[in-house]
């Protein structure tokens, strides 16, 4: 298709234009240099009559962001005739043209956690700038030049907004209205995608779980490789498999982290403030756990891509619910796809018709949005591969330590205690395992309960619940001696409790309860609904509360064995 010529000005304002970095949706940007002070830097430009004016958008959002790390300088920024121009410090390559020199077709796990560390950080400090960015994507991640190399920055606020009114400076509410979709069609989450709810904090996070996925999926994200869709049926069939696909089959063959960011972002309420620095550290243990070191430096290309004792991690082909004929309209899609400067790109259609919190438009009455936007130029091609590395391998996660010693991740030691949970023949074996599994959680850094946590109190509320199980029969004796006169000052303490909080907290509660129960029936029960209580607190971390009703646990066991 031809292309439309067009002519750029050889200055702007006191910034030479030398060559072309590359081009959006709407404008381009140019490496230029400072005529005075010869100092490099990047100069985005667009037609000042451009339907959907981002770099003025961008303009606004700039001065409530500048000075975190991460976050491009901006120099100066105006009119100049028919260019609308945005000067800001020059970088290095993005996170998505890195990924098209790679040559395997995931990512490494180290990379990864610099990635998900560093990105989340750049949102924090955004966030609490009152900013969303709401176009998070591997093009919009941009390493800085040396000596910031190991620094991601982020770019392109064309489609930021205040979450916190300028006015009143308060979140902006939820609303049930129609709204159009802003965003990219890759990561941006269910809820504003696939249902066209409001944005908030919630939903720049689930866009980051959801490109980490992406990288360490072969092939990326199944919804990915169709490329952009082309007609409203093909929106429909990508909003579809975004909606329905579950995290469980999205990250199958991943450490969990990932699944479990994905699933807490999707837990937050509207208004919610993410645990931002619980995420981080999440991936910096992540790194630590596989051998990596911890910190976030994002190192290019990765020093040591995967420790020597450890597979490759990457996804296992999730599922895909598919139409018939759909795997041959991926081929065919995956056929048809061009290489091309971007990767994911954004509905910037609907920004002509942005809301109140957005910058203003001149006074300009906005322009009917489109149903979904066409296609932007270039598409990268994505390989198709599978792959069925066992998610439960034992030694999945085991690593040499300088000694020579073999050490096993925390994944690994818990899912060793369930086969040993499921094994045990006595309460006395199962006291000492619940002993070791409140050691495991907590010497580890990370107190979040895993899948592999949720598999150990499985194994144990089963064995507890069906006495058949064991070899020996089961005591149920009540509680005796000290245990008798311990639950009675329980008692009191919690009516005290009680009476000067007004309610209990669950677990502390759970813990007094399990001090009290005289069979292994109720001590199933009791572990039920500790599982429970855990997974349905935000960050599913062991509390002190948590560990006492453990310690508790165990005693009671042994006491009843
Ligand atoms: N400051 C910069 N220094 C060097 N390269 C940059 C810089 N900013 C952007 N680029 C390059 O140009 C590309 C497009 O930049 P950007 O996303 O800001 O433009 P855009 O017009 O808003 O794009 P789009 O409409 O596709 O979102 C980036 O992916 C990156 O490769």
């Amino acid at each position: 298709m031809a292309q439309r010529q067009v002519h750029y000005p050889r200055y702007v304002g006191n910034y030479e234009l030398h060559q072309k970095l590359g081009a959006g949706y709407s404008g381009a940007i140019f490496c230029a240099r400072h005529v005075h002070t010869n100092d490099w830097v990047a100069l985005k430009l667009q037609p000042v009559d451009e339907a959907c004016p981002t770099n003025r958008y961008e303009r606004a959002f700039y001065p409530a962001i500048q000075g975190g790390e991460g976050i491009p300088t901006l120099y100066a920024s105006g009119i100049q005739g028919p260019w609308d121009y945005l000067v800001i410090d020059l970088l290095g390559s993005s996170l998505d043209s890195l990924h098209r020199t790679k040559k395997t077709d995931v990512w490494d796990l180290r990379s990864v956690c610099c990635v998900a560390q560093q990105v989340i950080s750049r949102l924090e400090w955004m966030h609490t700038r009152g900013v969303l960015h709401r176009d998070i994507q591997l093009g919009n991640c941009v390493l800085g030049l040396p000596p910031n190399d190991k620094t991601i920055y982020m770019i392109d606020f064309g489609f930021s907004k205040f979450f916190i009114d300028q006015r009143t400076k308060r979140h902006i509410p939820d609303s049930k209205e129609p709204r159009d979709f802003i965003g990219n069609y890759w990561f941006s989450s269910v809820r504003v995608h696939c249902r066209n709810q409001v944005p908030s904090r919630r939903d720049d996070l689930e866009a980051v779980a959801l490109m980490l996925i992406h990288m360490l999926t072969p092939g990326g994200l199944h919804w990915t490789r169709n490329g952009v869709p082309k007609t409203d049926e093909a929106h429909e069939r990508l909003m579809y498999e975004k909606r329905t696909a579950r995290p469980e089959d999205l990250c199958r063959g991943l450490p969990p982290p990932f699944e479990e960011f994905l699933r807490y972002c999707r837990r937050l309420n509207f208004t919610d403030r993410p645990d931002y620095e619980q995420w981080i550290e999440e991936f910096r243990n992540l790194a630590e756990e596989h051998g990596f070191p911890g910190d976030p430096a994002f190192i290019w290309p990765p020093p040591n891509p995967e420790p020597m004792a450890q597979p490759t991690v990457r996804a296992q082909a999730a599922p895909v619910r598919k139409q018939t004929g759909e795997l041959e309209g991926v081929l065919t899609g995956l056929a048809n796809m061009q290489l091309g400067e971007r990767q994911v790109l954004g509905v910037r259609d609907n920004l002509v018709n942005r809301d109140s919190n957005t910058p203003p438009k001149d006074g300009k009455k906005p322009a009917k949005p489109k149903k979904a936007a066409g296609p932007k130029q270039g598409q990268e091609v994505i390989n198709l591969v599978s792959d069925d590395e066992s998610a439960h391998d034992e030694n999945a996660h085991a690593r040499m330590t300088p000694h020579g010693g073999v050490r096993f991740s925390k994944a690994q030691r818990l899912a060793q205690l369930a086969r040993e949970v499921e094994a045990a023949t006595d309460n006395a074996t199962l006291g000492r395992l619940v002993r070791q599994f409140a050691q495991v959680m907590e010497e580890n850094r990370s107190r979040m309960l895993t899948k592999e946590g949720f598999a150990v109190l499985d194994a144990l509320r089963k064995q507890l619940a069906d006495p058949s199980v064991f070899i020996t029969p089961i005591r149920t004796a009540r509680p005796r001696g000290s245990g008798a006169s311990a639950a009675q000052d329980g008692s009191a303490v919690v009516a005290e409790r009680e009476t000067r909080n007004g309610k209990l907290n669950k677990l502390w509660r759970l813990g007094q309860d399990v001090r009290k129960a005289g069979s292994n029936e109720q001590l199933a029960r009791l572990v039920l609904e500790f599982g429970a209580v855990i997974d349905r607190s935000s960050g599913r971390t062991v509390t002190k509360d948590g560990f006492g009703f453990l310690a508790g646990l165990a005693g009671r066991l042994e006491a009843l064995a």
